[in-house]
Formats: structure tokens, sequence, C-alpha cells
């Protein structure tokens, strides 16, 4: 039976004009990269390294003991010295590091080509875990711009904690605070697609094309985590050494003419080995005068091989008795790298724009 005193007051909840105007749905896809410093002066490095060094997916310890550690000692010295790395490799006339510009150019090409595909019902945009612009602005700009489903690519071809995880933790923490949090999708590791490892290769292949004599050797130089994060389950190791496994498959090569090494030591732990610094000045003293180094965990020169490949490595490689070192610069915005992610996002947009 009808009864109106259970039916709820007919009191108008908002006047029209009051009403929140609602934008048409879009898509979202927001690609991320890890992070750098806005400039090369200690104040901001110290807030970069000190964002990116409290992050525990990073450095696990307790904050009991490592935060006054950072906070005292590393922070009060390291901004010095990597300010200077910076600076050696800094883009001056956009005053910006070279992982910005990059991320820059291949978000450009993404955009590109999705619009081509999709139109404007996407928006493509970049976010960094660390610094800016942050996940949070760009999340907020895309919910802001009608995206209701947001696709997060973090810009690392393998799993690890300390990257792709951490950039995911960040997103999803980000949405926690959205009112209209839109619907969410993360897309997953990339090393083993062959589109990526074409690309590698066609990368490699142009780069000995235009060498005078053929490098003895390529070391495929991964950034390190600690070795205990191996042992604790994190897969980034055997997918970095499966990586070359693909690579080397695809060229054609003998198992002596490639080989994995892992760079950018931090602090006392042991971390995956062989170290590239190490190893390059063993192959020189082994005999192998000529080599080539690539560096395959990342999507964009940055401080990691621009310096540390390209200077540090390169000098110990030299310094025992090493006399060509070819460095094979990352795949950046090279057209077959943009087409390679490219392809990984329209599948991951299946169901949502066909
Ligand atoms: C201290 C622990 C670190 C872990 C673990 C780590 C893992 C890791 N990092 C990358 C990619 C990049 N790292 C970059 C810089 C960088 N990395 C660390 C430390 C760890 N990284 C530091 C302290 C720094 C800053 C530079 C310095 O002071 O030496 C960068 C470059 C950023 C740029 O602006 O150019 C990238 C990219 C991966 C892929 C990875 C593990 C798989
Ligand atoms: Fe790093
Ligand atoms: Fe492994």
């Amino acid at each position: 039976m009808f009864d109106a005193s259970l039916q709820p007051a007919r009191v108008p909840v908002h006047a029209e004009e009051d009403h929140p105007k609602i934008k048409p749905a879009r898509v979202g896809i927001l690609v991320a990269n890890l992070g750098t410093p806005d400039g090369t002066d200690y104040w901001s490095m110290r807030r970069y390294l000190g964002e990116f060094l409290s992050d525990r997916r990073v450095i696990d310890y307790s904050p009991w003991l490592w935060q006054p550690l950072l906070q005292l000692i590393i922070l009060s010295k390291r901004p010095f010295s990597s300010g200077a790395a910076y600076k050696s490799i800094w883009n001056e006339e956009a005053d910006e590091s070279p992982l910005m510009t990059i991320t820059k150019e291949q978000t450009t090409g993404i955009r590109d080509r999705m619009h081509n595909r999709y139109g404007d019902q996407v928006m493509v945009d970049f976010c960094m875990r660390y610094g800016n612009p942050s996940t949070k602005s760009k999340i907020r700009e895309m919910v802001e711009a009608g995206c209701r489903k947001i696709l997060f690519f973090p810009l690392y071809p393998h799993y690890a904690g300390a990257t792709s995880a951490t950039a995911n933790d960040q997103f999803f923490r980000v949405l926690m605070e959205e009112k209209w949090q839109p619907a969410a999708r993360i897309v997953e590791p990339y090393f083993d697609r062959p589109s990526y490892i074409e690309a590698l290769a066609q990368s490699i292949e142009r780069a000995y094309a235009k060498l005078e004599k053929r490098p003895d050797i390529l070391v495929c130089s991964y950034h390190g985590v600690p070795k205990r994060y191996l042992l604790e389950g994190d897969p980034y190791h055997c997918q970095c050494q499966k990586t070359t496994r693909l690579l080397k498959e695809r060229l054609g090569w003998q198992d002596t003419e490639i080989k994995t090494t892992f760079q950018s030591r931090f602090g006392p732990e042991e971390w995956l080995k062989p170290y590239t610094v190490e190893e390059v000045a063993r192959l020189a003293e082994d005999g192998k005068k000529n080599i080539a180094v690539c560096a395959p965990a990342f999507s964009a020169d940055c401080i990691e091989t621009l310096e540390e490949i390209n200077e540090e490595i390169k000098e110990s490689f030299e310094e025992a008795g090493g006399e060509h070192f070819t460095y094979i610069p990352c795949l950046n915005a090279d057209a077959e790298h943009l087409d390679a992610l490219s392809e990984i996002i329209e599948e991951n947009l299946k169901g949502w724009l066909d």
C-alpha cells in the first residue's frame, strides 16, 4: 500500500544554476617517468633527492634509522656532487634535464599517434613520480577535463618495486582523493614485447652500421637494485636477463657478443652483479679493447646514462686499457620506440575505445 510518509520530502537538492558543468567523457593516457630535479642548485637537488630517497619502495630501511642518516649526512653532501653531475648534462637552452626534454618529446609523439587514432576522445600527458609535474597535478587536470577513465603507463620496460610499483602506488594514492574517481588501468612491463625488442635491436644495428670497426662485445648495462630485493621476490633481475637474451636472439648473435651488467650502486649493500664499472675494466684487461654499451632499462637518456655510463664507466674502461668505447643512446623519441609504446597503449585501451 502506498504510504506517503515513507517518501523523501520533495525538496530540490540544488537549483539548476548551482549544478556543476559535466564535461563530455574522455579517456586519459598518463605516461609516468621517475622524476628529475627542477635545477642543479643545492636546494633543487636536495628537494628532489629527499623525496626520492625517502620512498620506502626505493630504500626500505626503517625510517627511524634511515631518516637521520639521510637528512643529516646524505642530503648535506650528495646534492653538491649530484648537482655537478647534472650540470654536466643539463639542457641549458630549455633549462631542464635531458630526462625532462626527452619525456616531453615522447609525450608529443604518443599524443600525435593517439589523436590520429582516436581524435579528441583521448587526452595524453606525462607526470613524474618525484618532483614536477607531479602525478597529483596531472590526474587533477585529467579529471577536470572530463577523463572518467585513466590508463596509467609507467615508462619502465621492466618491473621493479623501486620504479613501476612506486609509480603505481602514487597513482592509486592520488585517486583516493578524487570525489569522482575515474576508472583506472595500469600498463604492465613490456620488456618482452616483440615491438620493444625490435626497436632496441634496430637501434643497435643502426649504431653498429656507423662504426668503422665492429665492437668486440655489447654490454647491456641495467640500473641495479640491492641483491636483497631479488632474494625477497622482485623479478627485475630476471626480466633484465631475459631482455638481453631476446635481444641476442633477435640480432642472431653468439653468447660471447653480448652480456648483462648492472650499474648505479648506492650505499654499502651488495647490489645485482656484475657491476658495469668493474666489468668494463675486466673486459679491457681481457683484451676486449673495443666495446659498445647500451642501457635497456631506461626509456630515456638521463643522468645515469649520459653521465654515469658515458663519463664514469667510459673512464674506467679507458683506464684499464680500453681503446674504443661507444655509448648507444636509449630509445628516447625514436619512431620505432613511440610506435611500440603506442601499440601497447592501444592494446590496453581495448573495451574502453575500439
Ligand atoms: C638508492 C637506491 C636506488 C634504487 C633502488 C634505484 C633504482 C632504479 N632507478 C631507476 C631509474 C633512474 N634512476 C635515476 C637516478 C637515481 N637513482 C638513484 C637511486 C636509486 N635508483 C639516485 C640517487 C638517483 C639520482 C641521481 C644521483 O644522485 O645519482 C634516474 C635518472 C633521473 C634523471 O633526472 O636523470 C633514472 C631514470 C631504475 C630503472 C631503477 C631500478 C630498476
Ligand atoms: Fe635510480
Ligand atoms: Fe633472475
